[in-house]
């Protein structure tokens, strides 16, 4: 087990306003954290420095052991995979799904006629499968559902074998069975003692997949808890996040959350 990251008492302060403030902490290898939080909370943002595209203002962040301040991001970069709706912006609609890929192990968003190695191309389609796209690698990425993106973006972005990964808000604008389905390939994927560290992003407790390991409740770009998902998740740590009173539910590992009624 090593220490992906580390923030100590980091700020990052945009257009005046500081978004993350004063926040310690710390994820290892073996942890699969949720990071969840109101709109503006800043969720985003804290996965921004942990993909090293975004440096603090004040406070130390150690990216898989580079301090942001002096380290190369260029360096840092190749060995974080990002799954995000910004990352998926990028790759052109016409990309040809294999393509799309293939093209992070050459930290590109699309192919330009390059002739790549065929250990590349090998890995982009046992991904593919994993994530259960082998039948679309020759469709272009905009006839593919919302779905089969989310699944896409994932696979993308562990086609470099990062050392952590980072997922923007995987299940935002699924339906129940899609989102299920994705639940399942997470949790799966989340289990696995090959896994990389994974820091997910989420608005809701309904979308953390059974296997994840640990929350980071955010407010107002400040910590209001963190730990193990089971002492973290609880009805007073949501109340004060979401400055609603809500009961949480753990059925069996997945949770669920409601308004406390009046
Ligand atoms: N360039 C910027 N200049 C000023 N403020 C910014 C800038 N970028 C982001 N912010 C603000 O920082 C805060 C945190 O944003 P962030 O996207 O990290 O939050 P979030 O928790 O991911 O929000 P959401 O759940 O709505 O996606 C927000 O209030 C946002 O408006």
């Amino acid at each position: 087990m090593s220490l992906v990251l580390r923030l100590s008492n980091v700020s990052l302060e945009r257009g005046g306003n500081t978004i993350v403030d004063n926040v310690s902490w710390e994820v290892t290898s073996d942890q699969r954290w949720v990071i969840l939080g109101p709109n503006g909370a800043g969720k985003t943002s804290i996965l921004e420095l942990a993909a090293a595209w975004e440096v603090p203002t004040s406070g130390t962040a150690l990216v898989l052991g580079e301090d942001l301040a002096t380290g190369d991001p260029e360096e840092i970069r190749p060995r974080v995979g990002l799954a995000s709706s910004g990352m998926a912006k990028r790759i052109p609609p016409t990309e040809i799904v294999v393509d799309a890929v293939v093209t992070a192990a050459y930290a590109a968003a699309e192919r330009r006629g390059e002739v790549y190695e065929d250990i590349d191309l090998r890995r982009a389609r046992r991904v593919l499968t994993e994530w259960r796209l082998e039948g679309l690698t020759n469709r272009e990425v905009g006839t593919l559902s919302e779905g089969e993106q989310k699944r896409l973006q994932i696979a993308r972005s562990i086609m470099t074998d990062p050392e952590v990964l980072l997922l923007d808000e995987p299940s935002a604008g699924l339906d129940l069975g899609m989102r299920e389905e994705l639940m399942s390939m997470l949790s799966a994927f989340a289990s696995s003692s090959t896994a990389p560290a994974i820091i997910m992003v989420t608005h809701h407790v309904e979308e953390i997949p059974r296997g994840f390991t640990h929350a980071l409740l955010l407010a107002n770009g400040r910590v209001v808890a963190a730990g193990p998902l089971n002492e973290t998740l609880t009805s007073d740590n949501l109340t004060k996040a979401f400055g609603v009173s809500v009961d949480v539910v753990n059925n069996n590992g997945r949770f669920s959350a409601a308004a406390r009624p009046q």
